[in-house]
């Protein structure tokens, strides 16, 4: 039998490096002993058309891209029941879950860990119908990830982040948030809630400290509303996987969260998945245990 990987790639992802490493791609695959089954994405939200035609000659899903990318892909796959191991190729910007699984950014290094092929089943999140991987968030700084736009991110890289996230700062609006657990109700004033699959998100590393991709478990971060001066340091401190120990930061681990805007508050209507532009609230959130097969470094 073949053994043939579907290999997606999303050219206008990142500084769009992926289209000079196809040539590395073919050469290390098929010398491998696999056939790659190549399927660009053409536009904007088109990666379903790259897993229509799958068969039981394919061995894994291979995508080269950054966190959106990887993000439409596990969505795709978990509504088709997909139940292919995905390899995640990291050729975007903040590549935040290529990079907590291990894979390199180095392109060549990390198609050399895809073809190691040691397989992960890791949780994955659901929120309202859509699947995500690494974090789920809303409000004022969240906002930062969707609408930097792409062109400035992918020239500035992850540079963008910081600017625009200075420039929100300093026109913050916290909205008002009923937040549920299995364990928990909180309501209040917030400037933002990020819900944790990994512990990393934006370019910024070990932000939630206690999270694990396979303990069954998110982690809630919310940052109550306080004055700004005081808040930015906390929130430099959070950026900078600090221990974080504030009356205005809460931390919950727990598997469901339900977030409901309180009153008719219309300047956050979405959330944002994986660094992308996410359900409308309210959410809810539920944790899928070791629900997806991924390919890890
Ligand atoms: N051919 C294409 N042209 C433009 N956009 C595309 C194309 N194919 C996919 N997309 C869109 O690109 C977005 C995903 O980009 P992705 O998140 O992978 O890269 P990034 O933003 O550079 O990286 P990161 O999220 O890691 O910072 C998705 O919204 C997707 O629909």
């Amino acid at each position: 039998m073949t053994k043939k990987v579907k290999f997606i790639y999303n050219p206008a992802a990142g500084d769009r490096s992926v289209i000079r490493y196809l040539d590395n791609f073919f050469e290390k695959f098929q010398s491998a002993g696999f056939k790659l089954d190549v399927y660009r994405s053409m536009e904007e939200g088109d990666f379903r058309n790259g897993l229509d035609d799958l068969s039981e000659d394919h061995k894994a899903i291979i995508i080269a891209g950054g966190d959106g990318s990887a993000s439409n892909v596990i969505n795709i796959m978990q509504q088709k029941n997909i139940e292919l191991p995905l390899g995640i190729i990291p050729t975007g910007t903040a590549n935040d879950f290529a990079s907590y699984i291990g894979m390199s950014e180095n392109i060549e290094r990390s198609i050399d860990t895809i073809l190691k092929w040691k397989i992960k089943e890791v949780d994955i999140g659901r929120v309202n119908d859509r699947f995500f991987l690494n974090v789920c968030a809303g409000g004022v700084i969240s906002n930062i990830a969707h609408r930097t736009e792409t062109e400035m991110k992918n020239r500035l890289g992850k540079v963008a982040y910081y600017l625009y996230g200075l420039k929100e700062l300093t026109n913050i609006k916290p909205m008002a948030l009923k937040i549920t657990s299995s364990q928990r109700e909180i309501s209040g004033e917030f400037l933002a809630f990020f819900i944790f699959n990994s512990k990393d998100a934006g370019g910024f590393k070990n932000i939630a400290q206690f999270a694990s991709i396979d303990d069954g478990l998110f982690d809630l971060i919310a940052i109550k509303s306080a004055n700004i001066i005081k808040i930015s340091s906390v929130i430099a401190d959070l950026l900078q996987g600090k221990n974080i120990n504030n009356d205005n930061i809460i931390y919950i681990q727990d598997e469901y969260f339900k977030i409901e805007k309180i009153g008719d508050d219309r300047a956050i209507e979405h959330c944002d998945i994986d660094g992308e532009k996410g359900p409308r609230f309210p959410l809810e959130i539920q944790l899928l245990p070791k629900a997806h097969k991924i390919i890890s470094g």
